[in-house]
């Protein structure tokens, strides 16, 4: 399937759903619209649930921010529900921007726990305010204009509704494929993989939170201007777990699944409605949840991923074209060869009455591979995370390029130009090795939200596919650049995050534990691979367990022990070293 397909698939859904209303019923055009409101808010619910990894049980109270300021507006002050528009949206990312701010720094459960918390609290508040009506609500809220033009039959707003999902799905697809889509796909990945990035991975939460909130206000502006009257009942907590569920039903992550969810959802509450009270009677209001739950709790059962995703899965993939040279990317100012690059200065980090690194010193000079090896507790997964930023060091200091960077936050380290890969591989198993190697190219990059969504970042989208497809040929992996990470074996793995380490143009390469649990051939492409980058006068500071393969490899080791450094020298010395062998090589040396 080339993307000349996909467009012309796209192009016939846009026809049929123009051709809707000339053979569909009142009801039924009713009844889509509701799907074209519900869709905004599950697309919204895809980005930040399905691809952020954020759930949120609260986007309902959103979609009612914004449905009670355009009726305030429009309804209660006169104005147009144009100004309701601007008002409404503006307000719902403003209130969902403070709730981001202060909800979006908790972790897991908590983040999800605190979305029913605000969703309750904002759902209570509508009730409750004698100007917003209370629980009689607002009624008489005028119709949206276009000049002369009321929309006041279904029909009418039925093409602003669906225009406007249609536009949504066209720019929330753009948005993906770009430097923020990828990033905030790479959410998932946790906060250190994105930190690593030179990503600051608050940010791209809290872009994606209101995004997110933004959609379901849109969706609230509709929603108030279309039914005329609103109360409090379809924002509340309720609500807000029908929305979640529609985005899960139609497959969450994809954009396209929060329409297919948002129809499946509406379609099936109402053939419930319609059938139940033909079996059960009399009983039907309670027994249509039941019977609800049911159907979405076999849907849990066997087909998890959703609507779309489990589509997608036989339908021909897209052909896509190899990058082609563009532009390359800034580069950073290298040190010169024998340069200081970092130097590592009394560095003491403790774990309550554990000092996991005790007054450690080191230095690492630009075009050298210095490996830090010692037995297991040793403290260099601590060290090294203190490097990188992933912890803080209690004492002691670190500089790098000249600039202390002791304090810094990951994010900005990784942007000062360390890159790193991890013991336990953290990739993108679902993104492209050519997405996934993009990804290190953020912080050499500049596109942002408006220039993703309407694509004006061609050229420089051009320029990092190119630098990634580089990356990848330098490390033996550009054969197949649109094959999944994830069906990589282990070792290509490693050697992937080394690619898109080298794709952020560092002047130092920190590998955590490159070595560990290859083959003997992957070690030996993998030293190979070392050997090259070295010869291109990169830095890299390793460490690793496997003693064969960093003897071989490093110009210069650091030995620790208990925390503390034993010795530091060239790896001869080090083999030979009875201080070593003792406490860590062992039968080795
Ligand atoms: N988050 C933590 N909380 C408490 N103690 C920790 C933490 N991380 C590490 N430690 C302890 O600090 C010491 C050093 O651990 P570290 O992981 O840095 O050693 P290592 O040399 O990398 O070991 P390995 O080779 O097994 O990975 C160990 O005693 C470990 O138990």
């Amino acid at each position: 399937m080339t993307r000349l397909h996909v467009q012309l698939a796209a192009m016939a859904a846009v026809v049929c759903l123009a051709l809707a209303p000339l053979v569909l019923n009142p009801f039924s055009i009713t009844l889509m619209n509701y799907i074209g409101i519900y869709s905004l808010v599950a697309i919204g619910l895809a980005l930040l649930t399905g691809v952020g990894g954020i759930v949120s049980f609260g986007q309902a109270a959103f979609v009612g921010v914004a449905a009670y300021a355009t009726a305030w507006v429009s309804a209660l002050n006169g104005y147009s529900p144009w100004l309701g528009l601007v008002f409404g949206v503006a307000l719902t990312c403003a209130v969902a921007a403070i709730l981001g701010v202060v909800t979006l720094r908790l972790q897991g459960h908590f983040l999800s726990l605190s979305t029913v918390a605000w969703g309750l609290a904002i759902g209570f508040l509508f009730g409750n305010v004698e100007g917003l009506g209370r629980f009689n609500g607002i009624s008489s809220i005028p119709p949206i204009r276009f000049g002369s033009l009321a929309l006041v039959s279904s029909a009418q707003i039925y093409f602003l509704i669906w225009g406007i999902v249609a536009a949504v799905l066209f720019l929330g697809y753009n948005l993906l494929d770009s430097r923020l889509g990828r990033a905030m796909r790479a959410l998932r990945g946790g906060n250190t993989l994105v930190e690593s990035l030179g990503i600051n991975a608050f940010r791209i939460k809290l872009v994606t939170f209101v995004i997110a909130a933004f959609l379901a206000s849109l969706s609230g502006w509709l929603y108030a201007h279309m039914s005329r009257f609103i109360s409090p009942g379809p924002f509340d907590a309720g609500m807000g777990i029908e929305y979640l569920m529609m985005s899960m039903v139609g497959g969450a992550g994809s954009l396209l699944g929060g329409v297919v969810g948002a129809a499946v959802v509406t379609l099936l509450k109402n053939s419930v409605q319609d059938y139940l009270p033909l079996i059960a009677k009399g009983a039907s209001g309670q027994l249509e949840i039941v019977a609800f739950s049911a159907l979405f709790i076999l849907f849990l059962q066997w087909a998890r991923q959703g609507i779309v995703p489990f589509v997608a899965r036989y339908l021909p993939k897209t052909k896509r074209e190899r990058p082609q040279p563009a532009p390359p990317l800034p580069r950073r100012a290298q040190a010169t060869p024998g340069e200081l690059l970092l130097k590592v200065e009394g560095a003491e980090r403790r774990f309550g009455g554990l000092v996991a690194v005790n007054n450690v010193s080191f230095e690492v000079r630009s075009g050298e591979i210095l490996a830090v090896i010692g037995p297991n507790g040793a403290g260099k997964s601590t060290m090294f995370n203190c490097l990188t930023g992933a912890l803080r060091l209690n004492k002691g200091e670190i500089v790098f390029a000249g600039r202390p960077i002791t304090r810094d936050a990951q994010s900005r380290i990784a942007k000062a130009g360390i890159a790193r890969t991890f013991q336990h591989v953290k990739l993108r198993p679902r993104m492209s090795l050519l997405e996934n190697v993009m990804l290190g190219t953020y912080a050499r990059t500049r596109a942002g939200l408006f220039a993703g969504t309407f694509r004006l970042n061609q050229r420089e989208e051009a320029s990092a596919r190119h630098e990634a497809l580089v990356q990848l040929e330098r490390v033996g992996l550009g054969e197949k650049p649109f094959e999944l990470a994830g069906n990589l074996p282990l070792g290509n793995q490693r050697i992937l995050e080394i690619a898109r380490a080298l794709a952020a143009d560092p002047a130092l390469l920190v590998l955590d534990e490159p070595a560990a649990g290859l083959r003997r051939q992957e070690k030996l492409r993998l030293a190979e691979l070392l050997r090259s980058l070295r010869a291109d006068h990169l830095t890299i500071l390793i460490v690793e367990h496997d003693m064969e393969f960093v003897m071989s490899l490093v110009d210069r080791i650091v030995v620790l022990d208990f925390g503390s450094k034993l010795c530091e020298g060239a790896p001869a010395a080090i083999r030979s070293d009875e201080r070593v062998q003792e406490a860590y090589l062992g039968g080795v040396a």
